[in-house]
């Protein structure tokens, strides 16, 4: 940190002081060798021989950050003077159900949208099917720069346009920002459920009372349903040094694989079945999480049809010293299930909210999977 106070002298006063880059100067190609090098395999194994979802999102994490960098290298200094981090997952949408770990992964990705010191970042992925590499997830991240202690915002290069491909991509990330600020305002933290959701969770409630009895107080269970209380799972991680980032705070990437995992047990518990992870969305990282922090994870299902499964985990961090909680990040996950899971029943009005907001993260999933021709069936 010392070291990199000394940057602050290459920190940009206005945007237009920098040069302007193409989408080409931060474009990359990463290979994961699985096949070829496999003794890189076993960090990426599950139990049932596919890649775990939790590295690859480490994965995605550290290469937004490194085309970033790339997009605002300064060729005279030997170390950016910017701090890179992630402030959200937009989506993550897989095309395929599950990887196999004895096959190459390419990723490649470049900047598609700056503002003045966020950039939107899209990602692909593809893996080594016979002689072609297919398909199998697109992500798109929004990175935000801070100075050289990550104490303050900091200018980012402008992007320029070379081709009409470009400028769809770029009008992509405005009509982007405008939907995230549109999703935001609508928030059931902020505003009423609209009149159809209402609607959605009385008839929820009135299928939940007991007719023998004239009460709202008697709640039954309807059949093939579970109550969204049961079906909570906790879980506490120790912040270790091991799992920082070069900003001395914990790397995204392992707060997301955590929160992955415990999201994926939720739903495997859930479902009584193997689930896939079909889209990621709207992942905030609302605050820093420092080291040696206690994190506490708490997952649950929020909401489910046919096959589909919506899981929340909420993150809080609270010092040793300090007993307060504070939120750092909200995760969703959908999840499909191998076979038609049971309801998913709210019993307070909190409860009511989560199941509102899971469905409205379910609906802003692209395309249901099963309708995507591109999603394949496991090879
Ligand atoms: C070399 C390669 C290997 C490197 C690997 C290391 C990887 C390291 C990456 C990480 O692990 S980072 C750790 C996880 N992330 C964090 O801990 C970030 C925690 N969150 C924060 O620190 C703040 O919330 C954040 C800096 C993201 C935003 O702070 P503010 O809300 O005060 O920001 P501000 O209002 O000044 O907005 C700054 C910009 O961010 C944008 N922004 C903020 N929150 C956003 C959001 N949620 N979604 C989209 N954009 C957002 C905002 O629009 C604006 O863009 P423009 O300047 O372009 O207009």
């Amino acid at each position: 940190m010392e070291e990199r106070k000394l940057l602050h002298g290459f920190l940009a006063e206005s945007q237009k002081g920098l040069p302007p880059r193409r989408m080409k100067d931060s474009y990359i190609e990463v290979l994961l060798p699985l096949g070829s090098q496999p003794e890189l395999r076993e960090k990426y194994l599950t139990v049932q021989n596919t890649v775990r979802f939790g590295r690859i999102l480490e994965d995605l994490d550290s290469l937004g950050v490194l085309i970033c960098y790339m997009h605002t290298k300064i060729h005279s200094a030997k170390m950016s003077p910017l701090s890179i981090v992630t402030a959200l997952v937009d989506k993550i949408d897989m095309c395929k159900k599950s990887l196999s770990p004895e096959q190459d992964i390419k990723f490649s990705g470049h900047v598609c949208w700056v503002g003045k010191t966020s950039m939107e970042v899209k990602i692909q992925m593809f893996q080594l099917h016979g002689n072609e590499f297919c398909p199998v997830l697109d992500a798109t991240f929004v990175m935000v720069a801070r100075d050289s202690e990550n104490k303050g915002p900091a200018f980012v290069n402008p992007l320029v346009l070379e081709s009409p491909e470009e400028e769809e991509l770029f009008r992509q990330g405005e009509l982007n920002k405008g939907r995230r600020v549109a999703f935001s305002s609508t928030s059931l933290l902020k505003m009423a459920p609209n009149a159809e959701e209402r609607t959605t969770i009385h008839e929820m409630f009135l299928s939940t009372l007991d007719p023998k009895t004239i009460s709202f107080q008697s709640r039954v269970l309807p059949p093939n349903s579970v109550w969204m209380e049961n079906s909570k799972l906790k879980s506490l991680e120790i912040c270790h040094p091991q799992e920082r980032n070069i900003f001395n705070r914990i790397f995204g990437g392992f707060l997301m694989r955590k929160a992955y995992e415990l999201g994926w047990a939720t739903a495997c518990n859930f479902g009584g079945s193997r689930p896939f992870v079909v889209a990621v969305d709207d992942i905030m990282f609302q605050k820093p999480v420092e080291v040696g922090s206690l994190l506490f994870l708490s997952s649950q299902v929020c909401f489910t049809q046919e096959n589909y499964i919506q899981v929340r985990v909420h993150s809080e961090v609270a010092s040793l010293q300090d007993k307060e909680h504070m939120t750092t990040n909200v995760f969703h996950f959908t999840f499909m299930s191998e076979k038609e899971v049971p309801l998913v029943f709210p019993r307070t009005y909190g409860e009511s909210m989560l199941y509102l907001d899971g469905q409205r993260h379910f609906n802003s999933m692209s395309v249901p999977v099963t309708l995507n021709k591109e999603y394949l069936v496991e090879p």
